[in-house]
């Protein structure tokens, strides 16, 4: 299960990747919003972290304007690693190298299929263990 969620910013994104998500038969729940209306980014991404955190969800994905609000909210929550990707090769980094549990993108920054094409780039990249487990270890004991 993918948890994702947007704020306003990153409404047209997001609901694009939940189809893409669909259509590829990758199970995922849409935790809003869902609406032009303006919204507060910190209330959405509190709500994929806690999918995520729970184990009701595997990953999540967030989407604002810029990335930057949803990334830094998410990033409070004791066991998120949320990455802020802009383009394949972030993307692909962010699942090798940091293992994030949450990718966020920016509504305002990419296009459409560009951010499709960067979570089909993280979802299907794994994450490589080794050295990089050490780092891992040294966020988690930073929380
Ligand atoms: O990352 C963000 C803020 O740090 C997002 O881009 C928000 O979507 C953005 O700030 C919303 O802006 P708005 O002017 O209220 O639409």
């Amino acid at each position: 299960m993918i948890a994702l969620a947007s704020d306003h910013g990153g409404l047209d994104l997001k609901n694009a990747i939940v189809a893409f998500l669909r259509e590829q038969q990758i199970e995922c729940t849409d935790l809003g919003t869902d609406g032009t209306a303006s919204v507060d980014y910190p209330d959405f991404a509190e709500k994929v972290a806690a999918a995520v955190v729970s184990g009701s969800a595997r990953a999540g994905i967030l989407v604002c304007g810029t990335g930057i609000g949803m990334s830094i909210s998410a990033n409070k929550i004791p066991g998120i690693r949320a990455a802020l990707v802009h383009d394949e090769f972030t993307a692909q980094m962010a699942a090798e190298h940091n293992d994030a549990n949450i990718l966020v993108l920016g509504g305002r920054v990419l296009s459409v299929e560009q951010g499709v094409r960067l979570v089909n780039i993280w979802l299907t990249s794994r994450y490589e263990g080794g050295r990089h487990q050490r780092r891992l270890d040294k966020i988690a004991a930073l929380e």
